[in-house]
């Protein structure tokens, strides 16, 4: 997007190429987050990889997404320290006071719109609030183009998200967290309540982005198909902590009980007998 390019470097600037911020763009050391009393992780750790589509996995309640709001500067952790390009997010008094906001993109459950905004007016809300000094042609141009990236058809841009399916309001959303040309993205179960095909659709479109924008990308799921089909590696909450990362086979040779049931019920067999049939098996990982 050559035309929001030279905008877009006033706010973003880059770790160092090769420093520890640039290698791993989401850094999380002995994080404790607690609702009272309570506990949901306590000593958890977590690298993302630049560049990567990092799965995120666990049980019901496990914290995944009280995790995607720590690293984005809405939960408050008691313990721990969590870095974003850099920039120490647990440092922040607000999220206000996070610097690095317009260079990540989220897409929340549902999708989050404004019902009252057509989605072009939604995409735009980010570059009202980070750039407002720009013309209101190329607002509009970007946000045209956003949706379009995102796989909706150009009539979109004026309709209203309760005139979209699920799975356009998902696209639209995913247009919004582009807005701002990010180098992270966060995606909070983005294909749930997608049929089968739209889902498959959804994990090419994000696929494909990640790798045309070079984006790191954060994604939390329950979908296996997703998980076998674009995931670099995939990091599993159980026990209030980080307990794995790696690929899929990396994980299912570890003896963890949750994740053995996960990856050899009846669904995984299924989603992993697919991606064997596609070729979408990964190599390489850690364990936490
Ligand atoms: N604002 C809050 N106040 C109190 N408890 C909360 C709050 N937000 C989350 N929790 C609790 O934190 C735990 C983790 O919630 P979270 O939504 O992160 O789980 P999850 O792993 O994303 O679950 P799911 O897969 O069902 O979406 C849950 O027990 C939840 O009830």
């Amino acid at each position: 997007m050559t035309e929001s390019d030279g905008l877009l470097t006033a706010c973003a600037v880059p770790p160092p190429p090769g420093s520890e911020a640039d290698l791993f763009p989401i850094r999380v050391r002995g994080l404790k987050n607690a609702f009272g009393p309570h506990v949901v992780h306590e000593n958890l750790d977590l690298d993302v990889r630049r560049g990567e589509i990092l799965g995120v996995v666990g049980g019901s309640g496990t914290g995944k997404s009280v995790l995607m709001r720590a690293i984005i500067g809405l939960q408050i952790p008691e313990e721990g320290t969590i870095e974003v390009l850099g920039s120490p997010i647990t440092d922040a008094r607000d999220d206000d006071d996070i610097d690095i906001r317009c260079r990540w993109g989220i897409l929340f459950q549902g999708g989050a719109l404004f019902s009252t905004l057509t989605v072009a007016e939604n995409v735009e809300v980010p570059l009202r609030e980070f750039y407002p000094e720009i013309t209101d042609e190329l607002r509009h141009e970007i946000a045209r183009y956003k949706v379009l990236l995102s796989g909706l058809p150009a009539e979109a841009t004026s309709k209203y998200p309760s005139e979209l399916s699920g799975g356009m309001r998902k696209r639209a959303g995913l247009a919004r967290a582009l807005a701002l040309d990010p180098e992270l993205l966060f995606l909070d179960e983005p294909t749930a309540g997608l049929d089968p095909i739209g889902a498959a659709g959804f994990d090419q479109l994000i696929r494909s982005l990640q790798q045309t924008l070079g984006l790191t990308v954060f994604l939390i799921t329950h979908d296996l198909d997703t998980l076998y089909e674009i995931c670099d590696r995939v990091a599993v909450l159980a026990d209030k902590r980080v307990i794995a990362v790696g690929t899929i086979p990396e994980l299912i040779a570890t003896d963890h009980p949750w994740i053995k049931s996960y990856f050899n019920g009846p669904r995984g067999r299924a989603a992993m007998a697919a991606a064997e049939r596609n070729g979408a098996l990964g190599t390489s990982g850690d364990q936490a």
